[in-house]
């Protein structure tokens, strides 16, 4: 264990605390930004402590600050004619360990703050996934609900003509995240295709299978997820066999959660989308939730519909007054505030799995904590998804086709040695059985010295 004097932590506090000072001067109208930013520095105060070199060269000030963030517009053509402007971004973190490396984010609420959470997570991500890749997102605040086909592949043929300017094999992979999923991944891949005159299968990943894609790209970040929580469940004895799990959200992420989820003997009795959640006390049934959700796009609340001993309440957060003792918020940010948190420790929750990014508030962790409550931050527990989409890149690279038994059980080993790697960062640095710490820790090292070794850029 790295032995730490009471004088370093103090300066590496003050450096920290310098550091996010100014950043907060600049940035008070990024709530989304901050809250991420202050979440890891904080938790790498060992780290500074023991590595006062790390100050000398500015890694806090270097690392918060993007490598590049791009801003464009994006006009397209409805289907009554009339033009429809968005905004489009792409915040390039970091290419200290790899080509920058993250998701697209469709929805209304996308700004530059939340593009920018997502950015600097990656970083420290995709380092856990011990992949070679830099950290990125980008998005816009389109909103796909409610569009034509042909509205989102011309949507995505607007995006993509700006994007493709940033972004290479080599440069920048860009994939899915919250309404982006294999539809519009196809429209994007075909735009920069066809502009750049050549068929560059690497350029972003979440490709269908039969041109370019991964098998199990798309099951990686739910299942990623149930492995990441299974792990830690060996640590007290349990399994999922017999459990209660609640699952919010019922896209990508969810839907996988839930199938590894129930395919290890848990009972999901709750899922969810923007509107509501549903109840299910005999175990949802997936088939259903697949067919409404990925075939017909519709919504949670007609799952009642189909099974009339299931129920439906209007509004998110009450899903989390449901009993159990996993849940697995997998929809989107802050979606567990501190209320939320202390209704699931009441209830007796036992593990809590973040699937989605940056799910819980500061508060809601602090009660995760404060009740002993086993933790799997996000960076950690769902880097399952990014960690195939470099799978991607190297089958892209090689001109070569995994099996899904192969990938998956690539995966599965990727999710252990995370979990392996954090468990044994947190000790190191003192802080043992805390994830969160040591998952940051994990991550930024790797990052760190990788900057120290290439110089001041
Ligand atoms: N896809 C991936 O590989 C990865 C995704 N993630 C993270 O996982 C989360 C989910 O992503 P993904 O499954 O891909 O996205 P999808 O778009 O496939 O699904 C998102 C789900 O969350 C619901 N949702 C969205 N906003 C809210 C909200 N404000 N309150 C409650 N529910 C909401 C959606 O409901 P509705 O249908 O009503 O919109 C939908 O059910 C995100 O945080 C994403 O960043 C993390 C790692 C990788
Ligand atoms: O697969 C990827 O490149 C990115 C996945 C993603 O956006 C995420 O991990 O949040």
């Amino acid at each position: 264990m790295v032995t730490i004097t009471t004088e370093s932590q103090q300066i590496a506090t003050q450096y920290i605390d310098d550091v996010f000072s100014k950043l907060k001067a600049h940035h008070s109208h990024e709530p989304e930004f901050l809250q991420a930013v202050k979440e890891i520095i904080y938790s790498l105060t060992p780290v500074f402590a023991k590595r006062p070199e790390y100050m000398q060269a500015s890694l806090l000030e270097r690392i918060v600050e993007p490598e590049r963030v791009v801003k464009f517009r994006v006009s397209w053509v409805d289907e009554s004619g009339k033009v429809q402007v968005n905004r489009g971004y792409r915040v390039q973190y970091s290419s200290a360990i790899g080509p920058y490396k993250g998701g697209l984010r469709f929805h209304p609420s996308v700004n530059e703050s939340i593009i920018k959470f997502l950015g600097f997570e990656q970083i420290f991500k995709n380092s856990l996934t011990g992949q070679p890749i830099g950290g990125a997102k980008g998005g816009s605040d389109f909103d796909p609900k409610g569009k034509s086909d042909a509205e989102i592949m011309r949507f995505c043929q607007a995006f993509m003509t700006e994007l493709h300017k940033y972004i290479g094999p080599d440069v920048d992979v860009p994939a899915g995240d919250i309404g982006v999923g294999a539809r519009e991944i196809g429209f994007l891949f075909g735009q920069y295709n066809r502009i750049r005159g050549a068929y560059e299968a690497g350029v972003i990943t979440g490709k269908l299978p039969r041109f370019g894609g991964s098998l199990a790209r798309k099951e990686a970040t739910g299942y990623g997820t149930v492995y990441f929580v299974q792990e830690m469940l060996k640590e007290i004895d349990m399994t999922f066999q017999d459990t209660n799990v609640i699952v919010s959200g019922s896209g990508n992420v969810s839907v996988y959660a839930i199938e590894k989820a129930q395919q290890l003997g848990a009972k999901v009795v709750a899922c969810s989308d923007s509107n509501g959640y549903i109840f299910d006390p005999t175990g949802i049934n997936l088939d259903t939730v697949k067919q409404i959700k990925e075939v017909e796009h519709g919504r949670i609340k007609e799952y009642v519909e189909r099974h009339p001993g299931a129920t439906y309440t209007d509004g998110c957060s009450g899903i989390w007054s449901i009993p159990c003792d996993i849940a697995l918020p997998c929809a989107t940010q802050n979606e567990i505030d501190e209320e939320s948190a202390k209704v699931l420790v009441a209830n007796g929750v036992k593990v809590i799995g973040e699937g989605a990014n940056m799910p819980s508030t500061l508060q809601a962790i602090k009660v995760y904590f404060d009740n002993n409550i086993l933790f799997a931050p996000a960076k950690a527990a769902n880097a399952g998804g990014v960690a195939v989409s470099a799978l991607e890149m190297s089958q892209n690279s090689m001109r070569h086709f995994w099996s899904f038994e192969e990938v998956d059980e690539k995966l599965h080993e990727i999710m252990k040695s995370i979990y392996k790697n954090s468990v044994d960062a947190a000790k190191e640095f003192g802080y043992e059985g805390n994830l969160l710490i040591g998952a940051n820790i994990a991550g930024f090292l790797k990052v760190a010295d990788a900057m120290v070794a290439q110089g001041v850029i």
